[in-house]
């Protein structure tokens, strides 16, 4: 599990290795593990040249050690500080003393640049990059070297992933004792490039991650693996309530993502069982209302329903895990589905998440952490929010999983459907309702990073490639 922490967790265990080390080691661990990066990023040093950016906090202190590490080995390092009174004394002197040089006013620093080095600003960071700081960021950006940002890209917040006017954009960020949520969640994802993280030694508390995030071989422990004593039933039974005779398409696509989600059976309940069962002869299927369909382990309800809000009522009145999507986030009573005993997932995206939150879409993308806590909190549920970041939060607070894998050319219509039979069927296998919505987040963007291979993919497709992923998952944990 890949673990996330809060400015102020990390703070808190700074202080704790800092009251443990003589004065400066922190920073001189950090500074080593950016410059090997650097180093490795350069491939040959000597005869390089870098430019640092530095702004007048400890962040630009790494950089300057960095520098001075890179200076000692042959590169030609130049220092542009935002703030030439306040630099980082200490690491401005060895700076100096290995070779380095700063900036003058107005001089061509990234001409003829191999690598940049973004110490502007690291977790002390408040709002978007200050003005002087913004030419910065933006000649960075324009240059062709390498960025790499000290710790996190500065102008995104370390705690939300928010960015709020200019930040730079990295090639690779090398972040240091723990991850921060914001180099997970986009927008901030996104400016972090490839993330590196340096050991010092901090320690984080147990029960403090913001932010987890699985790994193969977490979701390979999850996944729900038949023995010799299993059966059909024993094995789960999800029941699909989707699709209308104006979307039968929706119907189809949820139960291919049910069958591949590890469930014995699958049961569809709707007007698009001809549909349904002309593609999977597998499924059972039946007309009525889900309450006379027979006993399931868990419900999908909602993709492709239109208007029709006469089956939901009995999925949530269930007593069995229940996952509500689509149309069915709008159609379902809220009071019902607050009052529910057994577990609740919620798949909104950005759009539907709005929509129960009465916010606009706009708060939700900038804010999406936020955005699926709050909603968690309001429903009693847990909630999987879709989109460039998929985020999994339970009602109860605790850390919320990120998911680290798909791309972006799952946007693309019907791959939530998919989306919510899987993760549906993870819940009829028995899982808990947090690991069956990431453990289904991480195979669904598994599966579309395999298909796609940089090329569009319908959401077919995506369910198709879903064994693969699993498949890979067991191999490679
Ligand atoms: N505290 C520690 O033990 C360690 C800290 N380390 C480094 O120290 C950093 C934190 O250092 P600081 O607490 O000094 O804080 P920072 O260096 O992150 O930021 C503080 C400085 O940035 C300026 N600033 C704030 N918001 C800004 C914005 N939006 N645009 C431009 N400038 C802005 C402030 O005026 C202040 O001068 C970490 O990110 C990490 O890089 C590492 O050396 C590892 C050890
Ligand atoms: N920019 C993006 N990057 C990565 N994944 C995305 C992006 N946009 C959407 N997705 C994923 O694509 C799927 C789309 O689901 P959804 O919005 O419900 O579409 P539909 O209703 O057409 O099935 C979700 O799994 C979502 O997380
Ligand atoms: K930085």
């Amino acid at each position: 599990m890949r673990t996330a922490y809060s400015v102020d967790t990390v703070r808190t265990a700074e202080r704790a290795l800092m009251a443990r080390l003589p004065e400066g080691a922190l920073m001189q661990r950090a500074a080593a593990g950016l410059a090997v990066v650097c180093a490795e990023l350069l491939g040959r040093v000597y005869g390089s040249r870098v430019v640092l950016l530095v702004g007048s906090g400890d962040n630009g202190g790494d950089a300057l050690y960095a520098g001075a590490r890179l200076a000692r080995r042959g590169a030609g390092v130049v220092a542009v500080l935002l703030d030439a009174e306040r630099a980082h004394r200490a690491g401005l002197a060895a700076f100096r003393a290995a070779g380095g040089r700063v900036a003058g006013s107005g001089e061509a620093v990234f001409d003829g640049a191999d690598l940049v080095v973004d110490g502007i600003v690291g977790i002390g960071g408040r709002g978007g990059l200050r003005e002087r700081a913004v030419p910065l960021a933006r000649a960075a950006a324009q240059s062709p070297a390498v960025v790499v940002s000290v710790d996190l890209p500065s102008g995104i917040d370390a705690d939300t992933g928010q960015v709020t006017g200019e930040a730079v954009r990295a090639d690779v960020t090398v972040t240091f004792g723990a991850y921060k949520p914001g180099l997970l969640v986009d927008p901030g994802r996104e400016y972090a490039g490839a993330v590196r993280f340096v050991d010092i030694g901090l320690e984080p508390a147990d029960g403090e991650a913001e932010l987890e995030a699985l790994q193969h071989h977490d979701v390979a422990r999850l996944l729900p693996v038949p023995t010799e004593e299993s059966d059909k039933y024993r094995r789960g039974v999800v029941g699909v309530v989707a699709g209308s005779a104006r979307y039968p398409g929706a119907a189809v696509l949820a139960v291919a993502g049910a069958l591949h989600g590890g469930a014995g059976a699958v049961r569809y309940v709707g007007p698009a069982a001809g549909a349904v069962v002309s593609r999977f002869p597998e499924t059972l299927v039946s007309e009525g209302s889900p309450g006379k369909a027979g006993r399931v382990q868990a419900w999908v309800a909602g993709p492709g329903l239109g208007d029709d809000a006469s089956r939901l009522a009995d999925v949530v009145a269930a007593d069995v895990p229940v996952l509500i999507d689509a149309d069915g986030l709008r159609l379902a009573d809220a009071r019902a589905v607050r009052g529910r005993a057994a577990p609740t997932l919620l798949t909104p995206h950005a759009g539907e998440a709005a929509a129960l939150l009465g916010t606009p879409r706009e708060y939700v993308e900038a804010e999406r952490l936020a955005a699926v806590r709050e909603l968690a909190a309001r429903y009693h549920a847990t909630v999987l929010l879709k989109g460039s970041t998929t985020l999994v939060a339970g009602p109860d607070g605790g850390a919320v999983r990120v998911n680290p894998t798909g791309t972006p050319w799952l946007a693309t219509a019907g791959s939530g459907d998919v989306l919510s039979g899987l993760a549906g069927s993870l819940l009829a296998a028995g899982l808990g309702v947090l690991d069956a919505g990431s453990v289904a987040a991480y195979l669904h963007g598994l599966a579309a990073r395999r298909v796609s291979g940089g090329a569009p993919v319908a959401a077919q497709d995506v369910a198709g490639a879903l064994p693969g992923a699993w498949a890979d998952v067991r191999r490679e944990a």
